[in-house]
Order: C-alpha cells, then sequence, then structure tokens
C-alpha cells in the first residue's frame, strides 16, 4: 500500500439527458459536492460534469477520468433504474476492473428505508487502476442516504488502491481503517 499526500482529486458525473439538455438544473452535482465538503476535512480538487445517459457516454468519461485525469475518486449520480436509457452500471462495467458489490447491497438497504423503490437502483462501486468509482441514484436526496450509508469505508478503500489519503470530520462521517 502506497500513500499518497497530495490533494485528492475528486469527480462529481450526473448522467441525465435532461439535466444535460438544460431543462431542469442538475441538483445531484451541487449536493453531491457541498457533502463532500461537508465532510471531507484534508485537501481536496473537485470537478464536476453533466453527460446524457447511455452506455458509450458514461464509460467514455469514466475512462478519461480514471486514466487522463487521474481521478481519486469518482461519484456517479443518475441512470442506475431500470429504464431503457438507465444505462450507468453497465457504461462503468465496461471500463471498471474490480466490483465492490457490498457499496450497492448497503445504499439500497439505507434507501429501502426511504423508498421503496429503492430496489430499482442496481447502483455499485468499481476499482479501475488507483480510482474508485461510486454510482448513485439520480434523485437528489438519494446522494446523503447513500454516501451517508457507505463513505466510513472509502478513506481505507482509497489507502488500498494507491489513490489519495483523505481524511473526514469525524462528526460527521468517522473514517474506519482496521490498520491505522
Ligand atoms: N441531476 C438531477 N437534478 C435534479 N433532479 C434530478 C436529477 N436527476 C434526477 N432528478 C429528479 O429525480 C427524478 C427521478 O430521476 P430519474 O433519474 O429517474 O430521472 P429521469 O426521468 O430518468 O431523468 P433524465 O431523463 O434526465 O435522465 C427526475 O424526474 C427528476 O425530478
Ligand atoms: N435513496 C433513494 N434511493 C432511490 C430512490 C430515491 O428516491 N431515494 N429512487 C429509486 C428509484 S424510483 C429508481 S428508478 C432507482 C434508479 O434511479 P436512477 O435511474 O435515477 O439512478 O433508484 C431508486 N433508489
Amino acid at each position: 500500500m502506497t500513500q499518497d499526500t497530495r490533494p485528492a482529486r475528486i469527480a462529481i458525473v450526473t448522467v441525465s439527458d435532461r439535466a444535460s439538455r438544460g431543462e431542469y438544473p442538475d441538483k445531484g452535482g451541487p449536493g453531491a459536492e457541498d457533502w463532500l465538503r461537508a465532510t471531507i476535512t484534508s485537501p481536496m480538487q473537485i470537478t464536476r460534469r453533466i453527460i446524457p445517459d447511455g452506455r458509450a457516454s458514461v464509460a467514455e468519461t469514466l475512462r478519461r477520468l480514471c486514466d487522463v485525469e487521474n481521478a481519486d475518486l469518482i461519484l456517479i449520480t443518475g441512470g442506475t433504474g431500470p429504464a431503457p436509457r438507465d444505462e450507468t452500471p453497465e457504461g462503468m462495467g465496461d471500463i471498471m476492473e474490480k466490483e465492490l458489490p457490498g457499496f450497492g447491497e448497503e445504499m439500497r438497504r439505507a434507501s429501502l428505508r426511504e423508498v421503496p423503490t429503492a430496489i430499482l437502483s442496481r447502483q455499485t462501486a468499481g476499482i479501475r487502476g488507483k480510482t474508485l468509482m461510486i454510482t448513485i441514484p439520480g434523485k437528489p436526496s438519494a446522494i446523503a442516504t447513500c454516501l451517508d450509508a457507505v463513505f466510513a469505508a472509502v478513506p481505507y478503500c482509497l489507502d488500498l488502491i494507491g489513490a489519495a489519503r483523505i481524511e473526514t470530520d469525524p462528526a460527521r462521517i468517522a473514517a474506519f481503517r482496521p490498520k491505522a
């Protein structure tokens, strides 16, 4: 395990046909950024993208963020459901090297306390190189629900893959590092 002390590079990708066309303002991207800024206390650089739904659109965007922009962490919101245009998991699946299914299991469990349709989301997480990618449903309120449920494991996951080290505000998320 190598430890990287540079500022963490974090990307937030909103996947939505209508938000990408400007038919409604994107609330997911700003919501995710606010959540991260309130939670992560170590230096970070956050970038945001809004892209249309679709397997190729998601795969190309994530590949570039991983391989060219060297993101440590990517949050992807939207396109995880069963509708024909919902292909975020397929797009991420095309470029990820390892899946971390526990993320999806726990995020769905937390969401199920709020909406019975939580089981319609195929959200998951995966690794490509030194990048952790986490998918979240498009509903803006799902961001806090899902990140609250899993983020305690994210700093150690980043340690394990050789990504930047991040610290969190323990009042919001107590990062768990079993070998610290
Ligand atoms: N990025 C977003 N910003 C604001 N609201 C959103 C966003 N994504 C989803 N929503 C809201 O959540 C609802 C359900 O999300 P869902 O992803 O199913 O939308 P959708 O109808 O598939 O959107 P789109 O056609 O743009 O992909 C949407 O109808 C919209 O009201
Ligand atoms: N926390 C939370 N999870 C949620 C929802 C929600 O409103 N809140 N919506 C569900 C619904 S209705 C769908 S269709 C799926 C997929 O949403 P997506 O296609 O926008 O990713 O997420 C599910 N998970």
